[in-house]
């Protein structure tokens, strides 16, 4: 039924759709292998280079396949991995009538967790008489620790456990982070009750809701055969971070046995990186595997780059610089490494903010997108600079950069929101991010209206507030977050936005008394500190370094390597941190061009794989160093380098910025 819906005549259209012209999925040199991926509608892995349009490629697909889709019972399934891939997806669809369609019924775009949510585990708990109030680990597990004894309470803290061992990993409710609380203890049994009491309540912590749909599986395996039914076609971006619980659960779903459905990844083994250290990459269903159909073309970044970085990649792929875009109107620039030490290590963002003055026009400036990038963005001790962003940008929040867990403030609601919409520039997420913490802060409350709603937060917060009660309130304080366009003064947070938040939230919760854990939560705003002496650097608390301070004529976005992957971006700094060993020093072999690749061949031809930590440290900053289209700095310590090594990077194209030296 679906071989003949993309045609090689919609292959040119498709392109033109795209904004790449009508010959931009066109062979080129002789590799054709875009045009044929479009065509392509079977099972396959597509294994592609960084900006080889993986993603471009996967919506121009779907916008032919909505509008030659005559089915009404069964649909196209999206899937990815972050909500941010979902709204790329969603927006670049938006684009013409027929994708819009593909984000109604019957067909899904959404994220793994969505999907699982949806699919199998709220139906399978609703069926076993749970109704889901909100899956969020950080109320979840207030709710839980806030039903333990008092005495146990102790017990977990003298026993240095959080509120994380109150996560489980068994239907039972079961499992989880205990330490030495075995399950014969009381400890343990209490620390049970409490899960299973608040997830009776309807609470639920993110990753826990895989646990219901494997138990939905296991009782009605007849669910795959539905599910099969219902989605043939399955897409799934950003394969390469899948990890083994979605893999083997998707696998399951859709694969495993008689008449999978067909399923088309898309990634890049090179760039699997994971939220934390203790995670790993699937071992079911690898990616790739099988079926493998490589693009080695990356649109981004050109030649010189291209051979610059290709050696970061564990499995170093031909990489073709066939970019980058010339959408900005410029051309690529010489890349540079900055240096520094302890001493002028908050040198590094404003020489870089000056770099960029130097070298780009002001309307390059004013449309392209800077960043500076940390594989370590948290905070750590104060030794080993630079350990982390803080130690370049002391004023920096990692929390406003976490774009899958929930902020843990009101205040980082907002920053969180500006920071997104910094990007966008629209002030629906502020009305929202607004609604989302109140909703956030009433269910620390108590509230039991639940989030789990296709609703957009701001819709919930109207309908659940009277006409005439707190609703005023709350139309009072989205006129002052919108005034203030998302950044709230401690003063205007004192003098009006506090009284107004805790009305709604008293009002939203059903709770007079706002506890301890809520009044956390309803934190004030920080004035911005500057940091002392000549190297002070202000940022605001949305991680926007803007340069010169007194006059700004470039932003650029401070965050995570994590937290850009995916983007695309005109110039990237990617700033050395530290762990275990600090990254860029160690990765110095590859800059040199004396390692290439994520393992050595000994003299007898025997294949030695790096260290797992350093295949770790590759990926991460292979990812980093392929978002820039048009320029690629780093910043390492100036002692990392020893004698002749600075000349050996000079010949290699890198220009050398002494930070440690006056400007
Ligand atoms: N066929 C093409 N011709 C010209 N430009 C293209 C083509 N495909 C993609 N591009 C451009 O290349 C850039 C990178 O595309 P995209 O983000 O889809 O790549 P990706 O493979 O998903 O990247 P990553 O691996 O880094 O996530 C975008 O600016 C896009 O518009």
């Amino acid at each position: 039924m679906l071989d003949d819906l993309i045609r090689e005549e919609d292959v040119a259209w498709a392109a033109e759709l795209m904004g790449l012209g009508p010959d931009g999925f066109a062979p080129v040199e002789g590799d054709d292998s875009r045009f044929r991926a479009m065509l392509r509608l079977d099972t396959v892995d597509f294994e592609a280079c960084p900006g080889s349009g993986k993603t471009t490629l996967l919506v121009a697909k779907l916008a032919v396949l909505a509008i030659r889709w005559a089915y009404r019972q069964q649909g196209i399934c999206v899937l990815s991995h972050t909500n941010a891939a979902r709204n790329e997806i969603g927006s670049k669809l938006s684009n013409t009538a027929a994708g819009i369609a593909l984000m109604r019924y019957p067909h899904f775009v959404g994220t793994i967790h969505s999907f699982v949510n949806e699919y199998l585990a709220l139906p399978w708990l609703r069926s076993k008489g749970v109704e889901v109030r909100c899956v969020d680990t950080q109320i979840a597990l207030a709710k839980r620790w806030a039903l333990l004894p008092r005495n146990t309470r102790w017990a977990l803290q003298q026993a240095n456990l959080t509120e994380s061992c109150l996560i489980y990993t068994q239907p039972d409710y079961g499992g989880g982070a205990t330490g030495r609380f075995g399950a014969q203890t009381q400890t343990y049994q209490a620390i049970v009750t409490a899960r299973r009491t608040s997830s009776e309540q309807g609470y639920f912590c993110f990753d826990e809701m895989f646990i219901w749909a494997r138990e939905l599986l296991d009782s009605c395996p007849e669910a795959t055969r539905t599910l099969r039914r219902r989605y043939p076609l399955v897409f799934i971006d950003e394969a390469q971070d899948n990890s083994e619980a979605q893999s083997a659960l998707l696998h399951r779903i859709f694969c495993e046995g008689d008449a999978p459905s067909r399923r088309q990844r898309f990634g890049d083994s090179n760039q699997a990186i994971y939220a934390s250290s203790s995670q790993s990459g699937a071992t079911t269903d690898l990616f790739p595997s099988g079926d493998v159909h490589p693009m080695p073309r990356s649109y981004r970044f050109g030649q010189d780059l291209a051979d610059k970085v290709q050696g970061l990649g564990v499995t170093p792929q031909p990489l073709i610089g066939a970019g980058p875009p010339d959408n900005i109107g410029t051309d690529p620039k010489e890349r540079a490494i900055f240096l520094f030490d302890d001493g002028s290590v908050q040198e590094v963002l404003p020489r870089y903010g000056q770099h960029l003055l130097d070298t780009f026009t002001a309307e390059v400036l004013e449309r392209g997108v800077f960043t500076a990038i940390a594989g370590v963005h948290e905070p750590g001790g104060d030794d080993n600079i630079p350990r982390a962003m803080g130690h370049y940008v002391p004023t920096y929040d990692p929390s406003c950069v976490r774009k899958e867990a929930s902020p843990s403030s009101f205040v980082q609601y907002l920053a969180r929101a500006r920071f997104e919409s910094a990007a966008v520039g629209n002030t629906d997420k502020l009305v929202n991010a607004t609604a989302s913490a109140l909703l956030a802060a009433s269910e620390l409350a108590g509230g039991t209206h639940g989030r789990m709603s296709r609703k957009s937060p701001h819709r919930r917060v109207v309908e659940i507030l009277s006409e005439g009660g707190a609703r005023a309130s709350y139309r009072a304080l989205q006129e002052i977050v919108l005034t203030h366009a998302g950044e709230i003064s401690p003063e205007v947070w004192a003098a009006q936005a506090r009284a107004l938040v805790e009305d709604i939230v008293r009002q939203l919760s059903g709770t007079a008394e706002l506890d301890g854990t809520v009044v956390a939560f309803l934190t004030a705003p920080q004035a911005p500190i500057a940091a002392e002496g000549e190297a002070a650097i202000l940022t605001r608390t949305d991680n926007l370094f803007t340069y010169p301070a007194d006059a700004p004529r470039v932003r650029v976005r401070l965050g995570s390597i994590h937290s850009v992957k995916g983007e695309t971006h005109t110039a990237t700094l990617v700033l050395d941190s530290f762990f275990h060993k600090h990254h860029l020093s160690e990765l110095k072999p590859w800059l040199l061009g004396s390692k290439s690749g994520g393992s050595t061949t000994t003299p007898r031809g025997k294949k030695v794989l790096e260290g797992i930590r350093m295949l770790g440290r590759l990926k991460l900053h292979y990812v980093a160093m392929t978002r820039p289209t048009h320029l690629l700095c780093l910043a390492m310590r100036k002692d990392a380098f020893g004698d002749g090594e600075l000349n050996t990077l000079a010949d290699r194209g890198w220009r050398i910025i002494d930070c440690c030296a006056p400007a």
